[in-house]
């Protein structure tokens, strides 16, 4: 194989603080939705994958949890697989927020990224509402505390940079073979996928009514005969008047949630969607490593 037709694979790892933009900038990378976004913070549970091709050059991006300081089992299992997912990475994103930063979630991160020995990258997000002085002020200061190998500014909402940035990431990706076949986009498997859209739903259309500690599980997954799918799905709440509130007036709520769910997972899988969802009230959910597994988190003590 000659030097121009040898292919490049690697792993980036994005890590950055809840809401800084690491869901968006994986979409924008890969070009289509795979990760969730919601203006909702941590709201990345399972660690999803993207998987972004440039010319030669494919990445595996690691979607990583918001890193944020652990209380509960839960958050431990967040940010362990958060860190877990830029273990060896040839290249470490580090997402910033420049407009609504969170000092006291970034300033542990930026200290924990100095001691890794994986290449460092500053990705300045959200330059299309970022003023430029102070923009260029945390940049210095950020620089003047990690060794990041490059800094880029971007918007992934809008895409401004992102191009730019995804020709520089593949340049420093190590030659080999890929490692997914070129039509795949995520290995997040169909079923966890699945049930985090209609996560999604349900944090788009609950807002605050619904605290953070909801979870999709996902239960049966049924390819008919038709080339249609069935899909089941247990909504899990921790208290009785959360139910209530899933459920809506008559039912309403759980409906519209479903209704929408389905119309984006069809979009998504390319097939006629019968989905359903069933809720359920179980106490201390997040103690229980039954249903952590079954969101894709591993069991942390
Ligand atoms: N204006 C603007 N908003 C953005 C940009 N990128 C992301 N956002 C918004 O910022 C919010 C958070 O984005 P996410 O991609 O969900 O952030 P995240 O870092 O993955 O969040 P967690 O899953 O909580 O860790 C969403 O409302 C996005 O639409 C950007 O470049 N510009």
């Amino acid at each position: 194989m000659t030097a121009e037709t040898s292919t490049r694979c690697g792993f980036v790892a994005v890590i950055g603080a809840p809401n800084a933009g690491k869901s968006t900038l994986v979409n924008a990378l890969v070009g289509q939705k795979v990760a969730i976004v919601s203006a909702k913070a941590q709201t990345t549970r399972a660690r999803l994958m993207g998987i972004a091709l440039e010319d030669k050059t494919q990445m595996v991006l690691v979607d990583t949890p918001g890193i944020f300081a652990p209380r509960r089992r839960l958050d431990r299992a967040m940010v362990s697989a958060a860190w877990e997912g830029a273990h060896a990475a040839d290249a470490i994103l580090l997402v910033v927020d420049p407009v609504k930063q969170r000092r006291h979630e970034l300033e542990p991160l930026v200290e924990a990224l100095g001691r890794r020995p994986e290449r460092k990258i500053l990705v300045l997000n959200k330059v299309d509402v970022a003023k430029k002085e102070p923009l260029l002020v945390l940049a210095q200061e950020l620089t003047g505390k990690v060794d990041f190998a490059e800094v880029f500014f971007v918007s992934a909402q809008t895409g401004d940079g992102v191009a730019e940035m995804k020709v520089a990431l593949a340049a420093m990706m190590p030659e080999g073979e890929w490692i997914y076949p070129e039509d795949q986009v995520s290995d997040a498997s169909e079923r966890l996928m699945a049930a985090e859209i209609t996560r999604e739903q349900l944090y788009k259309q609950l807002h605050e009514e619904l605290p953070y500690d909801s979870a999709v599980r996902p239960e049966q997954y049924i390819e008919r005969k038709d080339g249609s799918v069935e899909i089941h799905q247990q909504i899990v709440v921790g208290r009785d008047n959360q139910r209530a509130i899933v459920l809506g007036k008559g039912g309403s709520r759980i409906k519209a949630i479903g209704e929408a769910a389905r119309a984006e997972l069809s979009e998504v899988l390319g097939q006629k969607v019968h989905l359903f969802l069933h809720v359920k009230v179980e106490e201390n959910w997040a103690e229980s490593r039954e249903i952590f597994e079954e969101i894709g988190l591993d069991w942390v003590r």
